[in-house]
């Protein structure tokens, strides 16, 4: 699990991993410099014809770039490089650098408002070393007219953050001028832009490239986000017992389907019976039982008295595991029966799709969400349920708000899902892709959820393990078939191979 941090935060690990070992601010910045250029060969060896030209501030994040540079120009990459004094102080190592290059001869050009003609050709690269965590205000002036530019380059690296985007809180910045890089290089520590839709198009892919921040300085840091990563769920899977048998397994109950929606249950019911269930039940109407039958068989159905919905369910006590949702339909009287299952129900709930709409709806019946339960909305659902947002920021704080209220977990689904607790902490997934980005994808993880729940996982490690695992799933089957083809059958079919991977 990587801490997702502040600028002010990181500047303080920076610090402590000076002190503590014993380095300069010239020698950790020659590391960064160093693992971002070994990244950048390794990575982008395939930009080695082109010409390189690297953009510094005259801040730290300029630094980096001047010794990106020089380090490239040694390995005789072709590499033409520009500074711009935005700040009226140089940082010293920024100066120290450009001592170095001037030294050697590399060739440098400073631009500034008389003179910032540049020439770059479509198969040039432009790497970004302007504006890193530094950045405290909007972009405006040469600075911005430089950074316009420089996007109308088809290839472009940024150091650390792209320069006009800050790490962390953008509500107060116009991002009228900001760097749309194809790739960004962040240094170590993930921020929290990283993890935005809104800002995806300026940040391209992303890596971390780790430059050996003191641990313990890490450690010290407070934060309410963290990257989930595939080595922590390893740590919460319980291991398989000898003896056990289908009644130790867990026994999981889906409410789902409705006539013309069965697809839908028999996906999260096929998700559940792999994710390592003792025996499931699905409650469905009665048109769904021939098809879950023959669709399922390992699973048993609980008929609801009407044709076509769910309308009753009565009893939940034996089930450890319930998922509620998956092509539920929200007919008046399925509404009723959701109304009465959470005036019934004591354990923790899996509620997503239309039950998610139908408590959207009802507001006052979120009161009778069980503690610990999961929901599982998309945004749009998640904005029915919260109201619109105007920025992802808002949109993490109505999560928090939300979970602490419904004293519950909700996993918002989409690129780095993200799972917040009922104490205002969110959990970002390193897995996934957006060849899941497919109906049916949902209900997958409704039954993985179930599953675990069942297995008697507390709420928390069946979101963050159900979340790895799904996520997994999809990237093992972009690998095998490729994103385009992919889908949630794909996703069950590959959850085998995701469980012994997180297992190994
Ligand atoms: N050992 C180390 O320290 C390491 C550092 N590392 C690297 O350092 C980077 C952070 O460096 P940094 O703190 O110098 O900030 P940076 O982003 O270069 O900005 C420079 C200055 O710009 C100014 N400014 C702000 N906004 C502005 C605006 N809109 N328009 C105009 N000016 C503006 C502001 O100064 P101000 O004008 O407010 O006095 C700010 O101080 C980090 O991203 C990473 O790449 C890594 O190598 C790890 C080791
Ligand atoms: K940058």
């Amino acid at each position: 699990m990587k801490k997702v941090l502040s600028s002010s935060a990181i500047r303080r690990v920076d610090k402590k991993t000076m002190e503590r070992l014993s380095l300069s601010s010239l020698q950790l910045m020659e590391i960064a410099a160093f693992n971002l250029f070994q990244f950048f060969c390794s990575h982008f060896q395939f930009y080695q014809t082109s010409t390189i030209h690297i953009f510094c501030g005259n801040g730290n994040n300029g630094g980096d770039g001047l010794v990106l540079a020089r380090m490239l120009f040694k390995a005789k990459w072709k590499v033409k490089v520009y500074y711009l004094r935005f700040s009226s102080k140089d940082s010293n190592e920024f100066a120290a650098n450009l001592n170095q290059l001037n030294e050697m001869k590399i060739p440098i050009e400073e631009l500034n408002e008389n003179r910032f003609d540049l020439s770059i050709q479509q198969s040039d690269v432009v790497i970004d070393a302007l504006f890193g965590s530094g950045l405290n205000r909007s972009v405006q002036g040469f600075v911005g007219k430089v950074i316009d530019i420089l996007n109308q380059s088809e290839h472009i690296v940024a150091i650390d953050i792209p320069s006009g985007l800050m790490a962390a809180d953008n509500r107060n910045n116009s991002l009228e001028h900001v760097i749309k890089a194809t790739a960004t290089l962040s240094i170590q520590v993930p921020k929290l832009c990283l993890f935005q839709p809104t800002y995806a198009e300026c940040i391209g892919e992303w890596h971390l490239i780790d430059i050996g921040l003191d641990h313990m300085a890490l450690e010290e840091e407070q934060t309410p986000y963290y990257f989930l990563e595939r080595s922590d769920i390893k740590k919460l899977i319980k291991p398989s017992r000898t003896f056990a048998h289908k009644g130790t397994n867990g026994h999981g109950l889906l409410i789902s389907g409705s006539f013309g929606m069965m697809g839908a249950a028999v996906l999260s019911a096929n998700a559940a019976l792999r994710s390592g269930v003792g025996l499931l039940s699905i409650h469905t109407p009665k048109c769904g039982v021939e098809i879950l039958q023959q669709a399922v068989p390992q699973a048993m159905v609980e008929v609801d008295i009407h044709q076509y919905f769910t309308t009753c369910i009565q009893s939940v006590e034996q089930y450890k595991g319930i998922g509620i949702g998956p092509g539920l339909g929200q007919a008046e009287n399925t509404q009723k029966a959701i109304h009465h299952l959470l005036q019934l129900v004591i354990q923790p709930l899996v509620i997503d799709a239309d039950a998610l709409n139908i408590l959207a709806s009802h507001q006052d019946w979120l009161s009778l969400i069980p503690t610990g339960s999961i929901l599982t909305p998309h945004p749009g659902e998640f904005k029915r349920l919260v109201g619109e947002w105007n920025s992802d920021e808002e949109k993490l704080e109505k999560l928090k708000e939300f979970c602490g209220k419904v004293k519950s977990y909700v996993i918002l689904k989409g690129a780095f899902s993200c799972l917040c607790t009922p104490e205002g902490l969110f959990y970002f997934n390193s897995t996934g892709n957006e060849g899941m980005a497919k109906g049916g994808s949902g209900d997958v993880l409704t039954g993985i959820l179930t599953a675990l729940l069942a297995q008697g996982y507390t709420s928390e490690s069946a979101a963050m393990f159900g979340m790895m695992v799904h996520g997994l799933a999809g990237d093992i089957a972009a690998e095998s078939i490729g994103k385009v083809s992919m889908n949630a059958l794909d996703l069950i079919e590959f959850l085998p191979h995701a469980f012994m991977q997180l297992n190994d």
